[in-house]
Parts: C-alpha cells; structure tokens; sequence
C-alpha cells in the first residue's frame, strides 16, 4: 500500500526534481502550499471529476488530431460535392457521375459475373469467375457490417436518388463502390490476362468511381480512402480462401457441365 508521503510526492511531483504540469482538469493535486491546497481538510483527498469533463478540458492529442482531420474532411468533401445536384457547380455533369456509379454498383456486378459462370466453358474460367463472385459477395457483406457498426450518416449534401440500396446504404463509412472498385481492380489485374492499355483503363476506372462518390455528394474523402483500403485488403482474402476444384469440389461440380 503507498504510503501517504509517497502519493503526495507523486501528486506535487515529490522529490524527482522533474517537472511536473497541471491542467484545467486536475484541480485536485494544487501546489502544497496554495490557497485551494490549505483549505482542504487534511488527509481529504481532492474529489476525481467525472471524466466527461476531463475529456472536454483536457482532450488528448490524439482526440484533437482525429477531430480536425474529420472537420477537414467533411469541409473538403462538401467543396468536392460539385455534382451533388443539379443546381451544383458542376451539375450538368451529374447523369455522366450516374452513369460512372452503375458501372461501380453491386447488381451488374453480381449478375454480370453470374452470367459469365453459367456460359463459361473453360474450367480456368469457372474457377476465377466463381472466386470473383465469392469476392463480390464478401465485400457486401463485410461493408454492410462495417456500415451498421460506425453508423456514420451520409454527407448532408447528397440526395439520397441511388440505383438499387439495401437498409445500410442510408450510413456513408465506408464505400461500398470505392471497396467494390479496388477489389475488382486488384481481382482483374490479377486474374485476367490484359495488354497494358487495358490494365491501365481498369485502374482509372477504379480511380474514377472512388472520386465520383465523393463528386456526388455520396460520401466524405475518409469513407472513400477506407473503402480503397478495405477492398484492398479483401482482395488478400479472396486469395487466402482462393475456391478450387481441389478445395470447394461440391461448388464446382454444380457448374460443370
Ligand atoms: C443491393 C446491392 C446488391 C448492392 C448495393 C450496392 C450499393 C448501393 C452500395 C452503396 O455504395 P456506396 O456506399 O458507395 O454509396
């Protein structure tokens, strides 16, 4: 147990010679010999604060750091929102950035890739195609888990006019079109034999769509980058489970034909 000089020496800073600071929040532990610190009954100790009101008189670097980048955030998106509606400075642009969000949405996606397994006839074909599927599907998923737990509310900017949404689609963090976009991108460049040309056009495509969100009026810059960065890491997934006929043979005999 400390004894009663060791934590009044920690309260005061003791003997160490270091030196020792006193926010707003820690009116409790005053000099020994201040005014509040002599009216003090002796042997009281000072009563702790709630810590709400620590939180608010002394917010750790951290808080302050995440609470700036987030109002730049949601100060920069609302800038980049110029196609957010009609009336926006780049309105006349707004059915092109529709246009450019079905190409990222999941439906054509899922039955696009459907399509393609049931007319592929190479069982090479079979095999990248149902992963992709598995990937499509996993990236719903795990988007709409990520959506219903941060509960991040989209930008106030953006008309809620969407091609085709489920419940969680009304929460911004993270993009379902940026996570879709850089798995797709990674999955094709990977999976499908492209001359350069192409491949550049894949990843400018993905480029594109994550900006778009953004131009929209969908979402803040950080749910796009998490997006990037959460779709990214799905693709490693994708091929961590990677679907074989060796692995997944009953999945594979339901295709073949
Ligand atoms: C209904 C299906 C199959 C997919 C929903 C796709 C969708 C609407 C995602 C939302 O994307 P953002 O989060 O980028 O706005």
């Amino acid at each position: 147990m400390p004894s009663p000089r060791s934590s009044r020496e920690r309260r005061a800073g003791g003997s160490s010679g270091r030196l020792e600071f006193l926010s707003l929040s820690q009116r409790g532990p005053a000099a020994p010999d201040s005014p509040s610190r002599r009216r003090e009954p002796a042997g009281a100790a000072a009563a702790p604060l709630p810590e709400e009101d620590c939180m608010k008189l002394n917010p750790s670097f951290v808080g302050i750091a995440l609470s700036s980048l987030l109002a730049i955030d949601l100060w920069a998106s609302k800038r980049l929102g110029v196609c957010a509606g009609e009336g926006s400075a780049w309105g006349s642009a707004r059915p092109l950035m529709k246009v450019i969000e079905v190409s990222g949405h999941g439906i054509p996606w899922l039955l696009g890739t459907f399509y393609g397994l049931c007319q592929s006839d190479s069982s090479a074909a079979r095999e990248v195609l149902l992963n992709l599927l598995f990937a499509l599907l996993l990236d719903l998923v795990m988007v709409a888990v990520v959506k219903g737990l941060v509960r991040r509310p989209r930008p106030t900017h953006n008309k809620m006019d969407m091609f085709v949404t489920i419940s969680v689609d009304k929460y911004s963090f993270p993009s379902g079109h940026a996570t879709r976009a850089a798995l797709v991108c990674r999955f094709v460049l990977r999976h499908l034999v492209l001359a350069v040309p192409l491949r550049v056009l894949v990843v400018l495509w993905a480029l594109i769509v994550s900006i778009s969100r953004v131009m929209l009026g969908r979402h803040n810059m950080t749910d796009v980058l998490f997006g990037l960065l959460l779709g990214y890491a799905l693709y490693g997934v994708v091929e961590h489970c990677w679907l074989s006929p060796a692995t997944a043979p009953a999945l594979f005999a339901l295709w073949s034909h």
